[in-house]
């Protein structure tokens, strides 16, 4: 059975007559990724504040591994690491020696800290540059450092306030792709807020889109897509040779039948195929054992931009 993690039950918080996060519910189990996405003012600050007792709840409860975050904010921050969007080091220090203080902070002895520092800096990519002083390192390394910082107590939660902001392309798929192998290789589960729908995207296994301080939807991409475009996430267009006008209904009858095949249309060479799940090569093989001569596929699933756009459609400032 899936464990909870994070437990998140009617959270209000209001600020003199604005409320900033309004009966949130919501439920992130162990090791998953779970993406927080709203616009600028939604209130993904705020339930990341409450969940790390940094600040009370007007009403309801934030539960963290088991423990209510508000009563007891020591115990939950030993479980909790939290990455802001922009970490501050010792300038003058080295990242070793940045990671070993902060080893030693939380409890770690001299060698156990130096250990465990060296140990984090290599899974982290930044082994050559331990050395260096944290001031001279670009804003990715510092992330990564900041990402080391946040390991070293071994934490069972991670919580990530904008990590992808100004880091270049291929630093960010590095970045994310680290934080998807500690989260699946240890346990760990991540809540990461973020405005890149494109990295949330790709490392979260369920979203939560958050406007004016609620919660509007949560799941996978796959079935955000599919309750907002009830055809299905997934459109699949075969162009064949011929049109397939006087065959039409045999044809279609044997589309309906694929696994996930939600309507099929043909429009002259076109067939049309929308699925709630990826299908394309059972639809490519059955047009091709139905003798159709096939000359383009193409192919469509519904992302995070059009499940954001539709639901955001109506908001004055999408991102
Ligand atoms: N200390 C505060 N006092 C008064 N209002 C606040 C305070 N902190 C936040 N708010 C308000 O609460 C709302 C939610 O803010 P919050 O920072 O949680 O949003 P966010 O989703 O994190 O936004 P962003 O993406 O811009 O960081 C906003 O309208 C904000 O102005």
């Amino acid at each position: 059975m899936k464990e909870s993690v994070i437990v998140l039950r009617e959270l209000t918080k209001r600020y003199a007559k604005q409320t900033a996060v309004d009966g949130l519910n919501l439920t992130v189990y162990r090791g998953e990724i779970f993406g927080l996405l709203g616009p600028n003012g939604a209130g993904k600050t705020t339930t990341i504040l409450m969940l790390l007792g940094l600040t009370e709840p007007t009403s309801g409860y934030a539960e963290v591994c088991g423990m209510n975050a508000t009563r007891n904010p020591i115990d939950v921050k030993r479980k909790v690491g939290y990455l802001p969007d922009n970490v501050g080091f010792y300038d003058y220090m080295s990242g070793l020696d940045n990671l070993v203080l902060i080893g030693r902070l939380n409890g770690l002895g001299d060698t156990d800290a130096q250990e465990r520092a060296n140990k984090l800096l290599d899974d982290v990519g930044l082994a050559e540059n331990k050395d260096k002083k944290a001031g001279a390192y670009s804003r990715g390394m510092k992330q990564r450092l900041g990402l080391a910082e946040v390991l070293i107590k071994q934490p069972e939660v991670i919580i990530l306030d904008e990590p992808t902001l100004g880091i270049d392309p291929s630093g960010v798929r590095e970045f994310l792709t680290l934080i998807q192998s500690l989260s699946k290789q240890q346990g760990i589960t991540v809540l990461l807020s973020s405005h890149h729908l494109h990295h949330v995207q790709q490392v979260c296994d369920r979203v939560g889109l958050f406007v004016d301080g609620k919660l509007l939807a949560n799941g996978t991409i796959d079935s955000l897509a599919r309750s907002l475009f009830d055809e299905g996430g997934h459109i699949t267009t075969v162009v064949v040779r011929e049109a397939a006008a006087e065959k039409e209904s045999w044809l279609t009858a044997l589309l309906q039948q694929v696994p996930g095949v939600t309507a099929v249309a043909i429009e002259g060479n076109e067939f049309i195929v929308k699925a709630t799940e990826n299908n394309t090569a059972l639809v490519v093989s059955e047009l091709v054992n139905a003798g159709q001569a096939i000359e383009e596929v193409r192919k469509k699933s519904y992302g995070l931009d059009d499940i954001y756009q539709r639901y955001f459609e109506h908001h004055e400032e999408p991102i």
